[in-house]
């Protein structure tokens, strides 16, 4: 346990209705006890419970603000230690005040993340755990967002234990025979170590897959809306985002740069790009903003082509689709609320059908459409959801693929009949790697490293 006492102001700095400021440590209750003036003392209420009063300058007596304070006393709370939240009216003078009276009591300002960090190192959380923090903080759609809180709830943790108990078991086995070498021990111990570093490995295999998917429900699937001038690329960003965030004109040209929007198509987060229509221009602005379409669509994980249903395929546009068929592609023909004068058998010839979509991104048809299309080309038609863990930190999965590359050599050195401690050891490096993940024996820099990424007051 720290023997410090942290404070920090755990809600953004600005106006707002009210705003908190978070106190954790041994001498938690006292520090706010000393500048709080309350019915009923702060050290002799019950835990988790909240009370009306005043904070004071303890010098004077002099009231700084009105606040409610709730007391919750270690072990059970956040850090594990106690902690003491002061809420206040919520302007930036008022917590400045409030905080400084804290500080002057005998409190320590919290580095960020400082207190999720103790809720680790108090063993309240594990690190898997700790790092979903973040992830929640940050997430732009439903969807990340319920993946990081089901890692909060320790999800993944629970798997990741109960593999390394899988292997513990495993060295256990290989102990007692490194103990009692006799024959007939050593084989039915082979075909022990063989099935549970196979089981272990197939686990492990499973994590993985769904670890692009995390990475892509986490940050959102980076998609550019391409093509050429006027076939209605800014009107598709804002039906997706339901909102006028592009300028839409029937001006060839109209969007120079490129416009950002995070949407939720299907339940699917997406960073939109909308992009400058592609043309040969002379107009030095526009082509800067070709320029930069051209860079969307290198770096984009989905391209979203949009061409005119209402007018023939341009030869320009002819030459983007053969570049751009062998991407993560999906033809948009747009305008279907007007007549038909694109060869749509020409295009079923070229893409799959269940990469073209024909809608109208003004009036709001055929999106459905396109959510089905997307679905498709990501997640082979269906999110999985509900029982599904995650993984989606790169760090989480440097450590998985590192576990299942000693797996292999254990299940390798099992099959050449290899001496049964040097499998052993192998055993054993999965079983660490494992633990890395949940925090177990990481070094002091690493756990810096990643709580340094926290929000002050978190
Ligand atoms: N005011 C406030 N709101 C908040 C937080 C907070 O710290 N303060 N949280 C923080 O980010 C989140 C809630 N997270 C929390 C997680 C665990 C505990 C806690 O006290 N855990 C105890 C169990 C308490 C009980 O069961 O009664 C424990 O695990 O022992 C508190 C908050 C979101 N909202
Ligand atoms: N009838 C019809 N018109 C549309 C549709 N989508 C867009 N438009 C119209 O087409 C014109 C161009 O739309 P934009 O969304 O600005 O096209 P853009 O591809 O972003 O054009 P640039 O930014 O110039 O590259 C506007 O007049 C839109 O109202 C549609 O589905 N049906
Ligand atoms: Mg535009």
């Amino acid at each position: 346990m720290a023997e410090d006492t942290i404070a920090a102001i755990a809600t953004p700095l600005g106006e707002g209705g009210i705003a908190v400021i978070r106190v954790s440590g041994p001498d938690a209750v006292g520090v706010v006890e000393k500048a709080f003036r309350s019915k009923t003392k702060l050290s002799q209420v019950e835990s988790h419970t909240v009370q009306y009063g005043h904070v004071v300058n303890p010098a004077d007596g002099e009231r700084i603000e009105e606040a409610l304070v709730t007391v919750m006393r270690g072990p059970r709370s956040y850090t594990a230690e106690d902690v003491v939240e002061v809420s206040c009216h919520g302007g930036i003078v008022s917590v400045k005040k409030v905080l400084d009276v804290l500080l002057d009591g005998g409190a320590r300002l919290a580095e960020p993340g400082e207190f999720t960090k103790r809720a680790f190192l108090n063993g309240r959380i594990d690190l898997t755990q700790a790092e979903a923090v973040i992830d929640l903080i940050r997430s732009k759609s439903d969807r990340a967002f319920s993946i990081a809180l089901k890692q909060v709830d320790g999800a993944l943790s629970r798997k990741v234990k109960s593999l390394r108990h899988t292997l513990v078991e495993t060295m256990a086995h290989i102990e007692v025979n490194i103990d009692y070498p006799e024959h007939d021990v050593e084989e039915l111990t082979n075909a022990f170590i063989r099935e549970k570093c196979e089981f272990a490995l197939g686990a492990i295999d499973e994590m993985l897959r769904t670890a692009e998917q995390g990475k892509l429900l986490r940050e959102g699937i980076e998609t550019a809306i391409v093509g050429k001038p006027n076939v209605g690329k800014s009107s598709l960003l804002n039906t997706l985002a339901q909102d006028n965030r592009a300028i839409v004109t029937d001006i060839p040209g109209t969007t120079r740069d490129v416009i950002e929007e995070y949407v939720t198509v299907g339940g699917i987060p997406l960073k939109l790009l909308d992009t400058a229509g592609i043309r040969e221009t002379s107009d030095v602005v526009e082509r800067i903003g070709v320029e930069r379409s051209r860079s969307a669509i290198a770096s984009a994980d989905l391209i979203l082509f949009v061409v005119n249903g209402n007018e023939p395929l341009s030869d320009e546009e002819e030459s983007l689709l053969e570049e751009l068929k062998d991407r993560q592609t999906i033809l948009i023909v747009n305008k279907m609320d007007l007549a038909t004068h694109i060869q749509m058998d020409a295009l079923y010839r070229r893409l799959p059908a269940e990469r073209i979509v024909r809608l109208s991104a003004k009036e709001g048809e055929g999106l459905e459409r396109l959510e089905k299309a997307i679905g498709a080309l990501f997640f082979s038609g269906k999110i999985e959801s509900g029982d599904i863990t995650y993984v989606s930190n790169v760090r989480h999965i440097h450590l998985l693929k590192k576990a299942r590359a000693s797996l292999q050599e254990a299940i390798e050195g099992v099959a050449a009949l290899m001496p049964i401690d040097m499998v052993q050891i192998d055993v054993r490096n999965a079983w660490e790697h494992l633990g890395e993940m949940i925090g177990d024996a990481v070094s002091d820099s690493l756990i810096d490293q990643i709580f340094s990424q926290f929000c002050l007051g978190k």
